[in-house]
């Protein structure tokens, strides 16, 4: 109930088109409904009497209320679609605008598939069920009361039959709506399933043929699509089978009625018009009962959908924005951690423990460590991608939470351990680092990430397409824009997750050169785990299971880490550090 609260203010921008729907759908009910009633006219009183004029003249009127039927029937469709798809089309914008500002850890709960399936299906499936109501559930139950009223009015002698055959109906009609309603929910979990293995795959699909596991991947896809296909059916044959035992059921009622009518036909006290339009009426009745009971269908169907989006449109990120009051970040960069504990699932064992250290405006802060303890947690923190569960991160002796996010997330360049770019233009991604950067910045920045010589090199060079995921770029070259989008934005603090894992020795040097040089006042936080990469930093922090367990510069760390010494030996000894 909550959701669907949620979703009702989406419809009042389109209150006309939503109430202009139904309106012009009643036209063209009524219009529906005189026709059995004329052609009753033109039976009993045209044909009877041989009287030719009239049953022209009542020709004439069927064509004419068909004509205007016809018109309220379109208006309506265009003014309930107009509402629906408009309607929808919000929906999706929010629940795209609020996926996209979710914390890290809420788009952990949140499955990629599920919050596709969300804005694709579910969204879909209540901009139907808008639709749906706008129209059909207006002509329905408005065919259903208008035709059982006419037939009290007009055919009362056989009015029993429908006594008799309206309980019948409803009867069926609600146990294969419930029973379906539980089955759409199996389908939307299955759906999710589907979508989830879907986007796996495609994001995997390198990896998956160079381990020539097809195979296996669609035996997997085969299970997940199963399952749909299963529930799918089930669902649609439940509905589906209802349409049968109702045309029988009507079919009883026919027969019914036309035994009782030639009984009342014989007796002189009804005539053969009447038979006729209470054979249509109990048609339009049991049509309109058939299309209400859909459209309740998909009403009831929706209603998993609008949870499902209400979910997503009601979670607030765990990172809280500070509205008003926020300092404005000076040009400084003073990065402090005081005591700081993380852990990803909230009952989990924390995977940084007690981390304090203390960078000053303009340091080069080395970060190296085994792989899983924490090195990439660590300055995920710093844009506030995840919270610390206690202690406090402080940029320029101020807690990171009380400047706003855009401020805060403005003067953080973040090289990412696996370089991201989006599929546009080499400038496209560069202006993602600064949207208003010029052709002499990007220049600059694609020169200090050694970028420039293989940029000219490509067709177009800065207005070179890059496909999805830049897979027409090598691993090498796609750090480098990577590097050289951070670059570009001239932050206060800079951040080289592993960033150089897939550039060859010379162009890490060059890189190197380029942060102590051009980023004299940038405090720089380089993660490796090559010792020649941080070696010049003014403080190394090495990391274990979460844990700061020395500090210091390559020198003391020789002399007082015992872990260090050995990254450092082995490496040298493997000639990591050659280039030197
Ligand atoms: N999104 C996540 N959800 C749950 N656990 C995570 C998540 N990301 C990382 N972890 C866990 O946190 C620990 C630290 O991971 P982190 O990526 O910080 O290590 P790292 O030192 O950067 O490793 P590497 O050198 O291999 O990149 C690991 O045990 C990892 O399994």
């Amino acid at each position: 109930m909550n959701s669907l609260k949620k979703l009702f203010p989406y419809i009042k921008p389109y209150t006309l088109f939503a109430i202009l729907g139904p309106l012009l759908m009643c036209i063209e009910v009524a219009m529906d409904l005189l026709q059995p009633t004329i052609m009753q006219h033109m039976i009993d009183v045209g044909i009877a009497n041989n009287d030719n004029a009239y049953v022209i003249k009542m020709g004439l009127f069927m064509i004419v209320t068909a004509f205007i039927g016809l018109i309220g029937g379109a208006g309506s469709s265009i003014y309930s679609t107009k509402a629906a798809v408009n309607f929808a089309a919000d929906i999706r914008r929010d629940v795209f605008k609020k996926a996209e500002r979710f914390s890290s850890d809420t788009i952990d709960t949140f499955s990629a598939g599920k919050l596709i399936t969300i804005l694709t299906n579910d969204v879909t499936a209540v901009q139907q069920a808008v639709m749906m109501t706008l129209r059909i559930f207006v002509r329905g139950p408005l065919l259903f009361i208008g035709a059982v009223v006419i037939v009290w009015l007009t055919a009362r002698e056989l009015f029993p039959v429908l006594v008799v055959v309206i309980p019948i109906l409803m009867a069926f009609i609600y146990y294969f709506s419930s029973q379906s309603g539980k089955l759409f929910v199996k389908v939307q979990k299955a759906m999710d399933a589907v979508n989830t293995k879907l986007q796996e795959t495609f994001a995997g699909i390198r990896v998956i043929k160079a381990f020539n596991r097809q195979g296996y991947e669609q035996e997997t896809f085969r299970k997940v699509n199963e399952t749909l296909t299963k529930r799918n059916l089930a669902a649609e044959q439940m509905i589906l089978s209802l349409m049968p035992i109702m045309l029988f059921v009507v079919n009883l009622g026919v027969v019914a009625g036309m035994w009782m009518g030639a009984i009342k036909v014989n007796e002189g006290t009804l005539q053969v018009g009447v038979i006729l339009a209470f054979i249509n009426y109990l048609n339009i009745i049991m049509h309109g009962l058939m299309t209400s009971s859909h459209v309740l269908m998909q009403i009831t169907r929706s209603f998993t959908s609008v949870n499902r989006i209400g979910q997503v449109l009601s979670t607030e990120s765990s990172i809280q924005d500070v509205v008003t009051g926020a300092p404005v970040l000076e040009t400084r960069g003073d990065v402090e951690f005081r005591h700081v504990n993380f852990s990803y699932s909230k009952n989990g064992e924390h995977v940084l423990k007690d981390i304090t250290f203390r960078a000053k405006a303009g340091e080069t802060i080395g970060i190296i460590g085994s792989t899983g303890s924490g090195k990439s947690t660590l300055v995920k923190l710093l844009p506030r991608l995840y919270d610390p569960d206690s202690g406090e991160i402080l940029i320029d002796g101020i807690n990171s939470k009380a400047y706003s996010l855009k401020r805060l997330r403005e003067s953080i360049g973040f090289i990412p351990q696996k370089a991201l770019l989006f599929s546009g233009t080499i400038e496209e991604n560069l202006r993602y680092g600064k949207e208003d950067a010029g052709l002499k910045e990007m220049k600059e920045a694609a020169d200090f990430a050694v970028a420039t010589e293989f940029i000219g090199k490509l067709d177009g060079e800065f207005a070179h397409e890059l496909m999805q995921g830049a897979t027409n770029l090598s691993g090498g070259q796609k750090q480098r824009l990577s590097m050289a989008r951070a670059f570009i934005r001239q932050p206060n603090i800079l951040v080289l997750d592993d960033s150089t894992s897939a550039i060859d020795a010379l162009s890490e040097a060059s890189v190197q050169q380029v942060l102590k040089q051009c980023y004299p006042n940038t405090t720089k936080f380089i993660i490796s785990s090559k010792v020649s990469s941080i070696i010049d930093a003014d403080q190394i922090l090495v990391l274990d299971d979460g844990r700061i367990k020395a500090s210091g510069s390559h020198e003391e760390l020789l002399l007082t880490s015992s872990i260090y010494r050995e990254i450092y030996e082995t490496q040298s000894g493997k000639g990591v550090l050659s280039y030197e």
